[in-house]
This record gives C-alpha cells, structure tokens and sequence, in this order.
C-alpha cells in the first residue's frame, strides 16, 4: 500500500448528483477529503473557509446551457475570494474556444465529460501540484501564475531619481508592444513594474498571464508554455491549451527567464519570430499575437553568456531593458514603503496604526537590505502583527544584518555545536542566500529546495 493520499482538500461543484458521486469516489485516492456540492453558492463558504488544493467546477448550471457562461462567472467569482485557488474547469461541450475563455479568466485546466477516470486523476493531480508550488511561492510573496485582473494591484512607490528613471521608462515602453526585460534582484518589483507596464499598455483590457519559470518543473514548462496535443507524450491524455496561446491578444510575463531550459529556448525563440506556437505534439502551428514581458534576477553577466543564454532569444526580449536597482541604493524610498505598508497592514489585520521610536527608523533607514523590498514588507507586516500600544524598537524588526561577501569567501556550515533543528536550517538557509549572493535559485539548488520552499523558509525566519 501507499502512503495515503497526497492531498488534503477537493471540492466539486457539479449539478448532477452521479457525477458527483463517481467524483468523490474517485477523488478519494488523491485528497483527504472530498466535499460535493451541487451549486457554486455552497462552494463559497467551503472555499473561504478552508483553501482548497483543487475546485473543480462545472462550466454550465442551467438546463441546456452550453456556453459556459454561468461557469465562467463563478469561476471569477471563486478567484476573487482566493485569487490562488486551483480551479478545473468540468463540461460536456469541450472546445478549444471556451477552454481559452477559461484559462484566460484564471482556469488551471478543462476536462470535458464523460471523463476517463485516468484523464481526471492526471489534470487533478497536476493541478494540485500546481497550487501546493503556488502557495508556497505565496507564501513568500513571490508571483502567483494568475491574469492580472484577478489580483489586486499594489502601487509601485518610491520617489528616488533610480525610482523615477524606472517610471519614466515604464511610461515611455508600455504603450508600444516592445518586449521588455525586467532586470533586478529578488524582491526589487519586477512583478510589481511587469503588471505597471501592462496595466499601461494598449493591451491592459486583455489578459495577462504569468509563467513562474522558476516554480514550474522542468518536465511541465514544455507544456505550461506551449500546451500539447492528446496524446504528445505518456501524460498527455487530453489537449492542453498552453500559456502561450492562452494571453493571445494580451501580456505574457516570464518570470524567471534565466531558468527556461537551453533545449526550449530555440523554441520560445520561434514564438517570437513567426508569432506562431505549436503544441507539443501538434502538426499545424496557431498563430498569437502576444507581448512579452520577462524578468530575471540573473546578473548581467550571466545573461550574456552563450552557454547559459541564447543571445539571439536575449536580443528578441530586451528591445527594452528596465534595470530595478536594489533597495539600498536607493534608501530614500524607504521611508514611503514603510508609511504605505504599516497603514496596508494595519488595515489587512484591524491593528492600530503602529508608531516607530527614532531608534527603530534609523534601522530601517541604515539596513542593506539584501531581500530588497520584500523583506522590508514582511518586517513591517510582522512588526504589526506583534506591536504593542508602545512604539516599535529596532528589536521588534529582528534585522539580522547580512554583510553581502564574496561566495568564495563562506565556508562550509560549522560542525554544528547546537543541534537545534530550527536554528540550524535559519543558519543554512542564512549562509546559502549569502553565498549566492540572494540570488534565490541558485541559493534554493544548492540547498535542495524549490525557490517557494526557500521563499517558504526565509518567512518563516524571518530572512
Ligand atoms: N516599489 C515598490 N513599491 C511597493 N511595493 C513593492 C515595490 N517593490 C516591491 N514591492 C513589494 O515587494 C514584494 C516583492 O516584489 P516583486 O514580487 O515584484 O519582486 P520581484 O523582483 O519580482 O521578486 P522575485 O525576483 O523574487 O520574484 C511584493 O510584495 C511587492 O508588492
């Protein structure tokens, strides 16, 4: 026997009672538990309150309905309350056409019925993996891979000249279709400038889809980015819309670019070029029309060596480059960020707003940073959770201060003398981000670990 089942929670939203029966059924082997409800409105309170791994949700209620309409809206309705959920989409009426409409409005995947019971076990597992990398990544305030619209969107602050020469490309690229490179370290906004730049584009009423390329398996990113047919390889027992086809029209951010493989890059380069992709395993390819917008904490360095990126792919995504400088060259934004989020936080967790003693603004002011702004959020979001009617000192941020030194200059981790488990993995955790330098992926590879399990580890210590 196994060890149980790999999941903790599903629920399916299906009107017809035998359906829902064979799902749970079904289910069974891969979650815990299983709820079936017949209508999306008892859904709602399952979802609010316990975060589903996967919903599965039928696109059409009403009796003889198949557009999929009524579905689609939930589907809305059901991201709005966790813009992370995993949702996959159930109909008798597949089509290619409302599996796009579903992906674009933040749809994982699209099983048509009668189901084989393979097929569904498959896209259901897929999809919660998916959310367990997604949470974890949101856990650490990375990017969720979600349409712009369903987030709401966080102003990119800071009114430092580096700031304003930042905005000012912004306004300058956005409205053309350019491809635009993002570059900077973790935590400095990529995110934050990719939405800034389609939110003033000419395509911000059109979708925009993220792909995390570096919380995607190696093995899935062929298929997340350029879909595939039914059959294209083992797993593959259904077509599947790719990320690529479904932002046509729209914005497609690469995050993490430096992690698409060497083999893949040609192809990603063919997208660009013919503004055509072909699904893995497909004849004919489908013409897109997309704008790409990719970011990297790769140094420049790395991102213009042959062996780790292909320069005629480089030259194609960065018509325009906006290099984000870290946080601490650029201080003066930190005293906005920290007015901006202890107000955000107050109001999120109902706290009074928190006062900072001198001493503690001072330490803000004077810390380096090294996980830019979103280690500056999470100390602020903390300090509000933990403040006293006192104002906050220095030691309610535990800054721990993080000399940035060469990699060759860290030694391997002492024969520890303290055995205790937590504070030991703080220790690795500290001296693999040093080493690398923050650079999150290389610092999660050398510690076994993906980038939202690193994520993961860095809030949980506070790092
Ligand atoms: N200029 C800014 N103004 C307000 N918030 C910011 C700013 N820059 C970053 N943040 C916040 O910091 C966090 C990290 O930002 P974001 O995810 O855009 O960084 P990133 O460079 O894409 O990081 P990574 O490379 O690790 O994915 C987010 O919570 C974001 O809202």
């Amino acid at each position: 026997m196994g060890s149980g089942p790999e999941f903790d929670y599903c629920v399916v939203i299906d009107d017809d009672d035998d359906i829902l029966m064979a799902s749970r059924l079904l289910l069974r082997r891969l979650f815990k538990d299983v709820a079936t409800v017949r209508s999306p409105d008892e859904a709602l309170p399952l979802v609010e309150a316990r975060a589903p791994d996967v919903v599965l949700l039928d696109a059409n209620f009403a009796r003889g309905a198949t557009d999929a309409a009524e579905g689609l809206a939930w589907l809305e309705k059901l991201l709005g309350i966790d813009p992370e959920l995993v949702v996959v989409m159930i109909t008798a009426h597949a089509g290619v056409q409302i599996a796009v409409a579903a992906m674009k409005r933040g749809a994982t995947d699209f099983v048509s019925k009668p189901w084989s019971n393979e097929k569904l076990l498959a896209s259901v597992r897929t999809a919660a993996s998916l959310r367990r990398s997604r949470k974890a990544a949101v856990a650490g305030g990375s990017a969720p891979a979600r349409p712009a619209a369903v987030v709401a969107g966080t102003a990119l602050l800071g009114g430092s000249p580096e700031m304003a020469r930042v905005h000012s490309l912004i306004a300058r690229a956005a409205p053309t279709d350019a491809n635009v490179l993002v570059l900077g370290e973790n935590g400095t906004g990529k995110e934050l400038v990719a939405r800034e730049l389609h939110r003033q584009s000419l395509r911000a009423d059109q979708v925009m889809l993220t792909v995390d390329l570096g919380a995607v398996s190696e093995d899935l990113i062929d298929s997340e980015l350029f879909g595939h047919v039914k059959g294209a390889f083992t797993d593959a027992r259904t077509d599947r819309v790719g990320r690529i086809q479904a932002a046509d029209g729209g914005t497609l951010f690469l995050d993490e670019i430096g992690n698409l493989p060497l083999r893949l890059q040609p192809k990603l380069l063919t997208v660009l070029e013919q503004r055509q992709v072909t699904p893995v395993g497909a004849n004919r390819p489908v013409p897109v029309n997309i704008r790409v917008i990719a970011a990297t904490n790769l140094p420049p360095e790395k991102l213009r060596d042959e062996s780790h990126f292909r320069q005629d792919l480089l030259f194609r995504l960065n018509t325009v480059e906006i290099d984000l400088p870290p946080l601490r060259d650029r201080l003066e934004d930190v005293p906005e960020l920290i007015d901006h989020y202890l107000d955000h936080y107050a109001k999120r967790y109902g706290r009074p707003h928190p006062q900072l003693s001198a001493a503690a603004r001072a330490a803000l002011l004077n810390h380096d940073w090294p996980g830019n702004v979103r280690a500056l959020r999470h100390a602020l979001e903390r300090a509000v959770i933990l403040a006293r009617d006192v104002p906050l000192e220095p030691e309610d941020f535990a800054l721990v201060s993080t000399p940035r030194i060469a990699p060759s200059a860290v030694v391997a981790p002492r024969a520890a003398d303290d055995l205790n488990l937590e504070r030991v993995e703080r220790r690795l955790v500290e001296e693999a981000l040093r080493k690398h330098g923050y650079n999150i992926s290389l610092a999660a590879h050398e510690l076994g670990l993906s980038r939202a399990a690193l994520y993961r580890r860095m809030e949980k210590h506070g790092l």
